[in-house]
């Protein structure tokens, strides 16, 4: 008997291992991913069946003797993890006047005012005084003649992560005399680069610093045009700044002659984590390998000449060389030492608003780091979930507009298409002004549809995982997990879409009866734990179930017509 509880044991913990790894890759696929959206529906089959297999385990005649409880398990940290800065979370409790930052220059104090930024929040306050500090000396040297230390942040979404890197980043640069490639922000999409740049602009508009946003939106020769220019004397750039993602910027290091990211100092990794995976991990080296490129006719400008810098020497220290500092940002910052390993970080510091509370004092807010906990969401945040059967989902959402009277909310589903036939269901119920945002819209109907949203010319926003992280849509009132999300991270990136700023708002999720378990787990395991039950009667449904029907029929009748595609056909017709 013993023995085999020993297998058991085996098993279990084996099983537990390989569902983390496969977790793992499962979020690389999920997240890299509207292309996998074709396959979402089979994914989603396995995820029930496992869902299934959970809530009824299959019968055993074997007597278990001990308890199975998951213990955690604590990792082993390096110092810079186990012991992070801490940054408060509750931003309108902790907000630090503009001018009460040190270091901070008058111009740019003036523009932050001009654009009604009358103080930093908790983690603008900590990060841009210790990237200035790294550049005290300027950027051609790090402090002291030393290499500056990398820095990670970890804050919640909504939390001002942007301007945190924009600010120290422009006043490192206000000082340049040539134009190179000093900066270089790397993000996953190209609405959120499109997003940062436009957060660049602003604060270097009249300083001379020249942001060049490349994502292939442009043909790649007028991308070329906008980087360098040939002159008699040679390649000049034509950026101080870059935002871009990673597959056209890997296409510029290797094809655009005279691009160079020799002089390159900061290095900005926003939404860090997904930037680790695998696909966009390749990108990172080969901007660091770019970085450290010898040049053949370097001659006379041997002073700018870098080395991929090793142990710190005696000898080594004699040739002091421009650094390249590493900043990496996101809500979902891994602790896993090893991915961060992968990124070969310098004497990384760790800034986080990770952490449980210990004691409240009269002036402020003690807190301790909780190493079980993994991520944190806005203090403003409320969170419910409404458990239901796949029928209902169409109309609990219905309900939520049209009886609650909920406005300015956005809906998550998990595929394309998904979106697309609740968003035709919505319209031919009507009364809802609503819109659908996935990779089926081109570039310019995905720009104005945001704008329509954001301006609150439609109150139901029906997407897929394309804004799920770092877009800033201002005044989301709610979230919706029309489909529960299946990662941990997917969901706090989705629910961060609302309570920006400091501001309040509710996310609420429709989870299957027989997913609820599983998605409790979910976030219990990441230390979430204040999510409310707030199951919705059926009496409450039924007034909306006629107008349902006949919305059904009338979409039936549109692709009968063929005016439609024949996806709609799946649609279940509910009874009640
Ligand atoms: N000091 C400030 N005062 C007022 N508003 C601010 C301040 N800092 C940032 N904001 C606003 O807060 C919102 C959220 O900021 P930002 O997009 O930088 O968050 P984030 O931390 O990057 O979020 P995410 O993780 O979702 O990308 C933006 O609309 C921004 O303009």
């Amino acid at each position: 008997q013993q023995e085999d509880r020993s297998n058991l044991k085996n098993k279990s913990s084996k099983r537990k291992k390989g569902d983390e790894e496969t977790e793992g890759s499962e979020t690389r696929k999920k997240e890299n991913s509207e292309r996998a959206e074709g396959n979402q529906s089979t994914k989603e089959e396995l995820f029930l069946a496992a869902s299934e297999e959970e809530a009824n385990p299959p019968a055993s005649s074997l007597v278990v003797l001990g308890d199975y409880d998951r213990k955690p398990v604590q990792p082993f940290l390096p110092q810079w993890l186990a012991r992070p800065k801490l940054v408060q979370k509750r931003i309108k409790d902790n907000l630090i006047p503009i001018g009460d930052v040190p270091g901070i220059h008058p111009r740019l104090l003036k523009k932050l005012q001009m654009n009604g930024i009358e103080s930093f929040f908790p983690v603008q306050a900590e990060v841009i005084p210790a990237i200035l500090q790294s550049a005290s000396n300027g950027y051609l040297m790090g402090q002291g003649g030393y290499r500056p230390r990398d820095i990670c942040v970890s804050a919640p979404t909504g939390s001002g992560k942007t301007l945190s890197f924009v600010i120290p980043i422009v006043q490192v640069l206000l000082d340049r005399v040539v134009c190179q490639v000093r900066a270089l922000v790397v993000l996953p999409t190209k609405e959120l680069a499109q997003q940062v740049s436009k957060v660049f602009n602003i604060y270097t508009d009249g300083t001379g610093l020249k942001v060049v946003l490349i994502t292939g939106q442009k043909s790649f020769a007028k991308e070329q045009e906008m980087l360098v220019q040939k002159k008699v004397t040679g390649y000049c750039s034509l950026a101080d700044i870059i935002v871009a993602t990673p597959g056209r910027l890997t296409d510029h290091i290797s094809q655009t002659p005279g691009f160079s990211l020799m002089q390159l100092r900061f290095l900005i990794v926003d939404e860090a984590d997904r930037m680790i995976d695998d696909m966009h991990q390749n990108c990172l080296n080969q901007i660091v390998k770019a970085a450290f490129q010898v040049e053949n006719d370097s001659g006379s400008n041997m002073l700018f000449q870098r080395t991929k810098p090793g142990p710190i020497t005696a000898a080594s220290s004699c040739y002091p060389q421009i650094p390249l500092q590493k900043l990496l940002f996101s809500a979902t910052l891994t602790q896993d030492p090893e991915k961060l390993q992968q990124l070969d970080l310098f004497q990384p510091r760790l800034f986080t608003s990770v952490y449980s509370e210990k004691k409240t004092l009269g002036d402020g807010t003690e807190t301790e780091q909780d190493t079980n906990k993994k991520y944190t969401l806005p203090e403003g945040l409320s969170q419910c979930y409404v458990p239901c059967d796949l029928n209902s989902k169409p109309l609990l959402l219905l309900h939520f507009m049209l009886t609650m009277k909920f406005s300015r909310v956005l809906c998550f589903t998990n595929s394309r298409e998904a979106s697309h036939r609740l968003f035709l269901l919505v319209q031919a119920f009507g009364g809802v002004t609503v819109a659908e945002f996935s990779s089926r819209l081109g570039p310019n109907e995905r720009r104005r549809t945001m704008k329509e949203f954001e301006q609150g010319k439609i109150q139901l926003l029906i997407s897929t995982d394309a804004t799920a992280r770092g877009i800033d849509i201002k005044g989301v009132n709610y979230v919706i997990n029309y489909d529960a999300p299946q990662f941990i991270r997917t969901y706090i990136h989705r629910v961060g879409r609302t309570a920006r700023a400091g501001e309040v708002g509710v996310a609420f999720s429709l989870v299957l009866r027989i997913q609820e378990r599983r998605f409790l787990r979910m976030l219990k395991d990441a230390g979430i734990q204040d999510i409310k039950k707030n199951p919705v009667k059926g009496n409450s449904l039924k007034p909306l179930v006629q107008q349902y029907e006949e919305a059904l029929c009338k979409l039936e009748k549109t692709v009968k017509e063929g005016k439609q595609n024949a996806e709609i056909k799946c649609f279940v017709v509910t009874e009640f």
